[in-house]
């Protein structure tokens, strides 16, 4: 096909860079005429009715109303990641506009951050590096004691796919596994990881060494965990946070972090992304901050992006959209 007959798709920038990775380029220009947002908006009269679909890579661009009614001819926004917080699908829908997100290949990636998570945290990683590296540094071997994996418990909470995953990787470390969802899990699934159901989110909280978060972001789970949720953690308990930064109160998390109400917290996700330089969770020595990279590596990054390709031409084809996300 020329590349004057491919689908017009529009993406965004991200710090400047076209929001795709410099591999995934290529593989896309063969499907499609991406449009910057930017080029977009220099040249709204001739584009906006060309434009049929809409990649969105990490949150953008964002799909707002403007925007909406600016492409007649939309019929497609790719979502790329499993969460579609940012999306409103009700308003989307309203433009007969369909949403397709990424929904399995993040799973265990994003379960595999999670371990990484716990570990550099309990076992002090990014600390133990600083001091390797610094040269001035002396080393007593008494002042680098972590807090042990295997045998602790482990709460997560929102067992869906990834939380599931977690379980599967927390069992062969031997810990103990609390969950709370808002549906049981089967007991054969239960008992395949090893893990007990706490009815009440608060036993969970009460029990745990490390609470993990893996629950979607909804108006009901937004800042779920607040300072009474974190009063009731452990003294010694660590935070895992591998779903939204949302889900947390974080003013609360620094209040709790500061006071030594928990032990630490490890987080790939905070709001906002990044975080203003001077925020004081950056300061923390009991905190762990990597930039929301549960998903990044090459093959699910690959296979996220050849999902949303398919998604596209299915809905500019008529077809059924293979991940298709109803409001
Ligand atoms: O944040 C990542 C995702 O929603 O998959």
């Amino acid at each position: 096909m020329e590349s004057q007959e491919l689908p017009y798709v529009l993406v965004d920038c991200i710090g400047g860079r076209l929001g795709v990775y410099e591999d995934h380029l290529g593989f896309l220009k063969k499907h499609f005429h991406l449009i910057t947002m930017k080029e977009y908006l220099e040249n709204k009269t001739l584009l906006s009715k060309k434009i049929r679909a809409i990649y969105v890579w990490y949150h953008k661009p964002a799909i707002n109303e403007e925007l909406l009614q600016s492409l007649p001819n939309l019929k497609v926004v790719a979502s790329s990641g499993v969460g579609i917080d940012h999306l409103d699908l009700k308003l989307i829908s309203s433009y007969g506009v369909k949403v397709s997100n990424t929904p399995f290949i993040v799973s265990t990636d994003t379960a595999d951050m999670g371990m990484a998570l716990m570990l550099a945290s309990s076992r002090r990683l990014v600390e133990g590096h600083e001091m390797a590296v610094s040269p001035d540094t002396e080393y007593f071997p008494a002042d680098w004691l972590g807090v042990e994996v295997s045998g602790a418990t482990l709460g997560i909470l929102g067992m869906g796919k990834i939380g599931y995953k977690v379980a599967e990787r927390a069992k062969a470390f031997e810990m103990k596994i609390l969950y709370h969802n808002r549906n049981q899990r089967k007991k054969e699934e239960e008992s395949a990881v090893g893990a007990v159901y706490c009815k009440k989110m608060d036993d969970l909280l009460q029990q745990s060494d490390f609470v993990l978060l893996a629950v979607t972001l909804t108006p009901q789970t937004h800042k779920l965990i607040g300072k009474r949720e974190l009063e009731l953690m452990k003294p010694t308990a660590t935070l895992i946070n591998i779903s939204r930064g949302l889900i947390v109160d974080q003013d609360a998390l620094v209040e709790a972090l500061q006071n030594k109400v928990i032990k630490a917290a490890a987080l790939d996700v905070t709001y906002p992304e990044p975080l203003p330089r001077d925020h004081p969770l950056l300061k923390l020595k009991n905190v762990i901050i990597t930039p929301h990279i549960g998903s990044a590596t090459k093959k699910t990054r690959w296979v996220m992006m050849e999902e949303m390709v398919e998604s596209i031409e299915a809905g500019l084809a008529g077809l059924p959209i293979p991940h298709e996300v109803l409001p």
